[in-house]
């Protein structure tokens, strides 16, 4: 399963304000956006391109669209706040929705929604999810697409646990990750060390649990 960890200058400093916790919701998300927006550049590096004529107002040339624009499925709750960022830079794809909760006593996820294609067979997919803890949540979802006949998934978390990396190469599952950081491990209540806390809870409120 191939990795790919953004340390660009710019990333790290979107990802110390949302690691910081005297960051306030507002600004958590703008740094959410704006740290999506380089995920996704970078995730889409080697996406296939098809040509077209276009004319520029002096003369004729060559233009280039994405020739196979992925499905982007955010990862509800936490998820929500990296979809704006994702569409603005893939205005041609389309969107699914997967709803999980992880239940904090057995750190199991629980789902409660999927509004997916039922074929996906041919179609790339960028999961989008800021974190990656047990990787049970991921794991899930990437199932989900996986029995859809998918076989191209690029997952996108701010934050991988090196636990969650091995859960899901372990599954066998097709896919990689694209992340900002691969943080040092979990702690006994499965929160990302040194992490940002509970990606949900701080974008739209919720009880501190970690
Ligand atoms: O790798 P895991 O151990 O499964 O944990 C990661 C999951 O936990 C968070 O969501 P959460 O369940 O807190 O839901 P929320 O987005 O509604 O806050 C996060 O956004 C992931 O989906
Ligand atoms: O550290 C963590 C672990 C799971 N979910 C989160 O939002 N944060
Ligand atoms: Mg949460």
């Amino acid at each position: 399963m191939d990795v790919l960890v953004v340390d660009h200058p710019l990333a790290r400093t979107r990802l110390t304000a949302m690691r910081d916790a005297r960051t306030d919701s507002a600004a958590f998300r703008a740094a959410l956006h704006e740290l999506t927006t380089m995920l996704v550049y970078e995730a889409t590096r080697g996406a296939d391109v098809e040509q077209y004529p276009i004319e520029t107002p002096v003369e004729p040339t060559t233009g280039f669209r994405v020739a196979n624009p992925p499905l982007l499925v955010p990862v509800l709750r936490a998820g929500l706040g990296m979809s704006d960022a994702a569409l603005a830079l893939l205005p041609e794809s389309s969107m699914g929705f997967v709803g999980l909760a992880r239940d904090e006593e057995t750190f199991e996820p629980r789902a409660y929604l999927e509004s997916l294609p039922a074929d996906l067979t041919g179609l790339p997919v960028i999961v989008l999810d800021p974190m990656l803890a047990t990787g049970g949540s991921l794991e899930h979802c990437v199932r989900l697409l996986v029995d859809r006949g998918c076989t191209d998934v690029t997952v996108i978390c701010v934050l991988a646990a090196p636990e969650g990396l091995a859960r899901l190469r372990g599954s066998g599952l097709p896919m990689r990750v694209v992340t900002a950081s691969i943080d040092a491990r979990l702690n006994d209540k499965a929160f990302i060390v040194p992490g940002l806390g509970d990606a949900g809870d701080r974008q739209f409120g919720g009880m501190p649990r970690f």
